[in-house]
């Protein structure tokens, strides 16, 4: 008999099928702490969680027998993925049941901050009929600016277009093509916070997101902009919110989210009457909680059953001889999507990945995901693994195409990633395994390098002009920054060239602002690797 503990409020209807099944035992048990949840996990062999219950590495140690933890919903940030990969327990997640519902939210809360609703009822029912102060906007021809275009991002932009709105949309991933199929307008994200009457964002919580609209685009917006937050807590910096409804610039903000749920009782938007807020409801409709649980109901009994099972968040189907092969580059395949994605600005249409030498001997599926996953995580942090990166890549149009040639040039194996972009121009890294010295980079773009990928690196396009290394390390050191190791890569003298600086700390933009302001220099991007 396999048992099922239901640790957070999840629809029963959703559940019913497991309640059903002959070989399953199902207990419900909400509100535990985590030293509640340690003690009693040994005894299941599934977790069902909505977003209530951090499932934390402890807890996950604890679970002897557990083979399986089901979220309910899309976000698996409260879920700790690697340490459950480490211990072979599969996350599933179910990211298509909750999409229209939390659209819909999204929508309900624009309308709401557009007609003032909550501030009007309130006032009503208090006994006051006050039709003054609630002047509202229509969104008829309003610029609405959507950050994220994925599942939820795309249906509100689909929405948005029936109420006559002009959306700028704007996603690492979106191409114009894809653009055009929404009727939304490729923008940056300056072009949003510069023109937009209305913003919603939809992206998940990454280093990259996290803040994506603070005090500087709080301070180029239009007076009297709206603001909608029905993803993440954190997207939005909630101070710098205030204080640009203090200074006037924003009219209204709707959040659904907060950096820390439940917010305490003294947080500035509970007492601010130009915030809406509702208690992470985004995806709570009858619907959506049962289209959820319904499938993650349903995968968690093929998992429990040894069955074929769907969106898994964290395991890799690799079979044991074709993982020994491949293991060892699986660091430098991450590594290499990692630094195309981090040099590159643009759209990607396809990632070619040519595997050369001994490499193209063996069943190389399991390394692309690695590959793609490095590629995507800057954009997707945590949401993307190498069981979801292919289906991540595939559902954003981004083709994926596998080569395979025998020669590699000097070295013994050689893995080469390119990225063709939407501008028709190409990103190219290319990195090795060497015996005995480990992952290398050897080549970026048109350039031979010799790098080790790992830490913080620089990497400059420049012209091959006399005196611009010195400028380079001036610059870097005028700023405290200390360079461990440079390459530099050229194919003719005064021409073309590229500089990779390994350095002790991260960069700040505004160091990276700079080199990209002395003389020949054209571009200064930052590498981040662990
Ligand atoms: N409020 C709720 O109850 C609720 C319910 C469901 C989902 N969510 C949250 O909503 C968000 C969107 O969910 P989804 O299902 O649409 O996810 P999704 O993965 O389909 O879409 C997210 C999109 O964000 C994009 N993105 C990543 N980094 C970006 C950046 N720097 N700038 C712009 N775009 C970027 C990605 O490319 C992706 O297309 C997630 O954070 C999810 O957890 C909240
Ligand atoms: O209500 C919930 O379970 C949270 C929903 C949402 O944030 C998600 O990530 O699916």
């Amino acid at each position: 008999m396999y048992k099922v503990l239901v640790s957070d409020p999840i629809s029963d209807l959703g559940i019913q099928q497991l309640v059903d099944a002959e070989d399953v035992v199902v207990e419900k048990k909400t509100g535990l702490s985590e030293e509640e949840l340690i003690r009693i996990i040994p005894e299941y062999d599934a977790l069902l969680v909505r977003s209530q219950t951090t499932v934390t590495e402890k807890i996950m140690a604890a679970g002897e027998r557990l083979k399986v933890v089901g979220r309910a919903g899309v976000g698996v940030d409260n879920i700790n993925l690697e340490a459950a990969t480490q211990r072979g327990i599969i996350v599933i997640n179910a990211p298509d049941g909750n999409t229209i519902t939390t659209c819909e939210h999204a929508f309900a809360m624009m309308m709401a901050l557009a007609r003032h609703i909550p501030q009007a009822y309130a006032k009503t029912i208090s006994g006051t009929w006050d039709r003054k102060s609630f002047l509202g906007v229509e969104l008829r021809n309003k610029t609405l600016g959507v950050l994220g275009m994925g599942r939820i991002g795309s249906e509100v932009a689909k929405r948005a277009k029936a109420f006559g709105m002009d959306i700028l949309g704007f996603d690492p991933f979106l191409t114009e093509e894809r653009a055009e199929k929404l009727g939304v307008k490729l923008a940056s994200v300056d072009d949003i916070v510069r023109n937009a009457d209305f913003i919603t964002v939809h992206t998940p919580l990454t280093p990259e997101t996290r803040g994506i609209i603070s005090t500087a685009q709080f301070a180029v917006m239009k007076k009297g902009m709206r603001i909608i937050n029905c993803a993440r807590g954190g997207v939005i910096d909630e101070n710098a919110l205030v204080e640009a409804i203090n200074q006037g610039i924003v009219a209204g903000a709707a959040f659904d989210v907060f950096e820390h749920e439940p917010p305490q009782a003294d947080h500035p938007f509970l007492n601010n009457p130009k915030i809406i807020v509702t208690p992470h409801l985004g995806a709570s409709t009858i619907e959506a909680q049962e289209n959820v649980a319904i499938d993650v109901s349903e995968q968690v009994l093929h998992i429990l059953r040894d069955e074929p099972f769907k969106n898994a968040v964290n395991m890799p189907p690799v079979a044991p001889s074709v993982m020994n092969k491949l293991q060892p580059y699986f660091g430098l395949g991450e590594k290499l999507g990692t630094i195309a994605a981090q040099i590159n600005n643009e759209a990607v249409k396809e990632i070619v990945v040519n595997y050369a030498g001994d490499l193209s001997e063996v069943d190389t599926q399991p390394l692309t995901r690695y590959i793609v996953k490095g590629l995507l995580s800057r954009h997707f942090g945590n949401d993307v693994n190498i069981v979801n990166s292919m289906h991540l890549a595939k559902a954003r149009d981004i083709n994926v195409v596998v080569s395979k040639s025998t020669a590699a040039q000097d070295f013994t194996n050689l893995i080469s990633v390119t990225l063709k972009l939407q501008s028709g121009e190409e990103q190219r890294v290319a990195g090795t395994l060497l015996s005995g010295y480990g992952d290398r980079v050897v080549q970026i773009n048109k350039f031979p390098v010799d790098i080790e990928p790992k830490g913080n690196l620089i990497y400059i396009s420049h012209n091959d002009k006399p005196g611009i290394i010195g400028k380079v390390g001036t610059l870097l050191g005028n700023n405290d920054v200390n360079i461990a190791a440079m390459q530099v890569g050229r194919k003719i003298v005064g021409g073309e060239a590229i500089m990779v600086l390994t350095v002790d700390k991260a960069v700040s933009k505004e160091v990276l602002e700079e080199l990209t302001k002395l003389p020949e220099v054209n571009a200064a991007q930052e590498i981040v690797l662990s």
